[in-house]
């Protein structure tokens, strides 16, 4: 009988991808960069601002003009012109002058400081009082606060969220460097499984389920979905598709026929694969333990478990991980944290040693305090996860969780 062959630990798995290498690099325009991740640091080639600028409307002074002014006693101020918007200025500010200035303008000479038009009042047509001292740099962005020239701007590895975008608009840069989104195919197989949109189901047939959710699973996680496909369990059908897909994608990801029955063929779809290394049968977790790894070449074939409910947490807990590396994204802990909320168990979640558990939970909040209620129901129930906000995971070694305690929640993308 066929066994499980190279049984792994989440983190012997986790260790695996970890040493990928990123696909390569090619450029991106800004417009398109949204999502991509940066294969090279951007550094500042000119500095943001690259003028002083007024950050408030008022006006623009010589800080040590004001020193000591309050309402009883103002200090007065000429007034000697005006900034205007998007031009150098044609005024300077000599000692006892102020210039109107509005947020954004750029500091004439001779100022150092901005007065917010609030602590000013006019005396009249040409003075101003001042009722508040300002330091000197008040109100003002000098040349380079915001970003100075040669900084780094953006790390590499990093996934350009629409902030970052913004820091390359400022600079003006129109093209980054990213790394290439990783091409991966999705493939269901089984006798059974029909098309989702079969209209009237024959008994015995189940409509495909995994095709769209690890389809979806890889457009949220930046990958690109190139074919999808639908195969009965036949041993050539398979291999000659896989075959044929790995030429043209990164990653292949086949779900069902990954474990030890007669009709589980992955294993033997690798066997006539050239250049292909077994990396893990089997994975010591629950629900997912039969989920298969390994490189064709220098691509990376993941054969994940049948069971919708199964199919989906390895992918979460680690396809995603492994489209995420072989995009260069950096593996620093607090990305990896973003999506983990803290949360307090309803019930007890008992587990066995020699495995990790990852028990789906829904997430509700009650006196302010954030609550994890498993959602129990076997891995062929796609509901469960659609009930579930993300997972709890129960490590190898811990027998379980006491309700009352508090335990990291891995949600789900897009929730
Ligand atoms: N003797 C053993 N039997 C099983 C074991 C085991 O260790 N020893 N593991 C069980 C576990 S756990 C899982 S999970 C399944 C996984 O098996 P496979 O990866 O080989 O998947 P299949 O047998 O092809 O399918 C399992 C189940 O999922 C349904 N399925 C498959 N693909 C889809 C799809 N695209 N959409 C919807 N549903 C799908 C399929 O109809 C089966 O019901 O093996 C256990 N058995
Ligand atoms: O991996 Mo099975 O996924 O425990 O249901």
């Amino acid at each position: 009988m066929t066994q499980f062959l190279k049984v792994k630990t989440a983190e012997e798995v986790l260790s695996i991808i970890a040493s990928l290498p990123a696909l390569s690099e090619e450029a991106a325009d800004l417009d398109l960069a949204h999502g991509r991740v940066l294969s090279r640091p951007v550094e500042a080639p000119e500095p943001v601002p690259h003028f002083p600028r007024a950050t408030m409307d008022g006006f623009a002074v010589r800080a040590r003009d004001t020193f000591g002014a309050s309402e009883s006693l103002p200090a007065l101020l000429e007034v000697s012109g005006e900034v205007l918007m998007g031009r150098e200025p044609d005024v300077r500010v000599e000692s006892g002058r102020a210039a109107i200035i509005s947020t954004g303008g750029m500091l004439p000479e001779g100022a150092d400081a901005v007065v917010m038009v609030e602590h000013t009042q006019p005396l009249d047509e040409r003075t101003i009082e001042v009722t508040r001292p300002v330091a000197p740099g008040e109100n003002v962005l000098q040349v380079g606060d915001d970003l100075p020239r040669g900084r780094e701007a953006l790390p590499a590895g990093r996934r350009l969220r629409p902030q970052d975008l913004g820091v390359l608009a400022a600079l003006g840069v129109k093209t980054v460097q990213v790394v290439r989104r990783p091409r991966v195919a999705v493939v269901s197989t089984g006798d059974e499984i029909v098309p989702a949109e079969t209209a009237s189901l024959p008994k015995g047939k189940v409509r495909d389920i995994n095709t769209c959710v690890v389809a979806a699973q890889v457009a949220e996680a930046g990958g690109e979905v190139g074919r999808r496909a639908i195969i009965i369990d036949d041993l050539d059908r398979l291999a000659a598709f896989c075959r044929d897909a790995l030429e043209d994608h990164d990653v292949l990801l086949l779900s069902g026929g990954s474990s030890v029955g007669s009709r589980d063929h992955t294993l033997n779809v690798l066997d006539r694969l050239p250049q292909s290394e077994l990396l893990a049968h089997g994975v010591a977790i629950r629900p997912g333990k039969p989920t298969i790894l390994a490189r064709v070449g220098s691509k990376c074939f993941w054969g994940l478990p049948g069971q919708p409910a199964s199919a989906m947490i390895v992918f979460t807990a680690f396809v995603r991980p492994c489209l995420e590396r072989l995009q260069g994204l950096r593996w620093d802990s607090t990305i990896r944290r973003a999506n983990v909320r803290r949360a307090v168990l309803t019930t007890n979640l008992p587990s066995v040693h020699g495995r990790a558990d990852y028990v789906r939970v829904a997430l509700d909040e009650k006196d302010g305090i954030l609550l994890a209620g498993p959602v129990f129901g076997k891995s062929a129930m796609i509901s469960t996860l659609s009930r579930a906000d993300g997972f709890v995971v129960v490590p190898e070694h811990v027998e379980g969780f006491d309700a009352g305690s508090e335990v990291d929640v891995f949600l789900f993308a897009g929730g």
